[in-house]
């Protein structure tokens, strides 16, 4: 993705954990490699003297992926992303979303439209979040994005894949990798995702607010992996409610 080459096809976010201690044990289990951090909410060196993510999560191990949750227009959400080039030594790649809504945090998709291009010509990696629109999908592609991020359901809902079907459009037209943003529930929505041949997927409540947040993060990590490896397998065919035997029914023993 973006010229890189990942192991781990999860994703994971930051927020929302009771400590810097819970965030760390976590995304360790994640297996995750890319951990996103949200610039205008997470200290990572623009607040000095306070505590630091780095310090737990360190980037010479994880790359960071800045991301502008929080940002309602285009201009703030790449004034946000050049913030984080300069607090990351000119690291390029980067979690672009735009929202349109405080109730829904629907993506503004106009608004991100113009973000990505100014980004894109601006030197960035752009990873982008967005509806399930597969035109939209496509326009982000040509502007040069280098993967595309349509949500599974609201941010922070855990409601799972609402629309399978216009991620599979998306995923067949895609010619840079799709990845499942938002709204992950569970560990079978994550395989669901994978089995529907997403690249990845990227969460961050579904780990954070489980109960047991480390457990629930190498659950997900299971369930990328079953449903990629499902997803690669290649699935019996669906017979529409229609019996076949396991074994043979000539020549019955007995
Ligand atoms: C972490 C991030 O980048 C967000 O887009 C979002 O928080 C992910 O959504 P969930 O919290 O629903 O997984």
């Amino acid at each position: 993705m973006g010229g890189e080459t990942f192991r781990s096809r999860l994703l994971v976010g930051t927020g929302k954990y009771r400590d810097f201690a819970q965030t760390r044990d976590a995304i360790e289990a994640s297996g995750a490699q890319i951990v996103t951090v949200a610039i205008r909410r997470t200290n990572i060196g623009q607040e000095a003297g306070q505590p630091n993510l780095l310090e737990v999560i360190d980037p010479r191990r994880y790359t960071i992926l800045p991301n502008t949750a929080g940002c309602y227009s285009a201009m703030e959400a790449v004034r946000t992303l050049r913030l984080g080039r300069e607090l990351l030594d000119g690291h390029d790649l980067v979690k672009l979303e735009v929202l349109g809504s405080k109730e829904t945090l629907f993506p503004n998709m106009p608004e991100t439209l113009k973000a990505a291009e100014i980004l894109v010509r601006d030197g960035f990696r752009v990873m982008v979040y967005c509806s399930d629109d597969p035109v939209q999908a496509r326009m982000l592609e040509e502007i040069g994005c280098v993967a595309i991020m349509p949500l599974a359901s609201l941010i922070g809902s855990g409601m799972g894949i609402l629309n399978p079907w216009n991620l599979r459009i998306i995923i067949d037209q895609a010619r840079v990798p799709v990845i499942v943003d938002a709204g992950v529930g569970t560990a079978s929505d994550a395989a669901i995702a994978m089995e529907l041949g997403c690249d990845g997927v990227l969460m961050n409540t579904a780990i954070a607010a489980a109960g047991d947040p480390v457990r629930m993060a190498l659950a997900m990590r299971q369930g990328v992996e079953a449903g990629r490896n499902a997803f690669l397998a290649g699935r019996m065919p669906r017979r529409e409610y229609q019996a076949s035997p396991s074994s043979p029914a000539e020549g019955l023993l007995g």
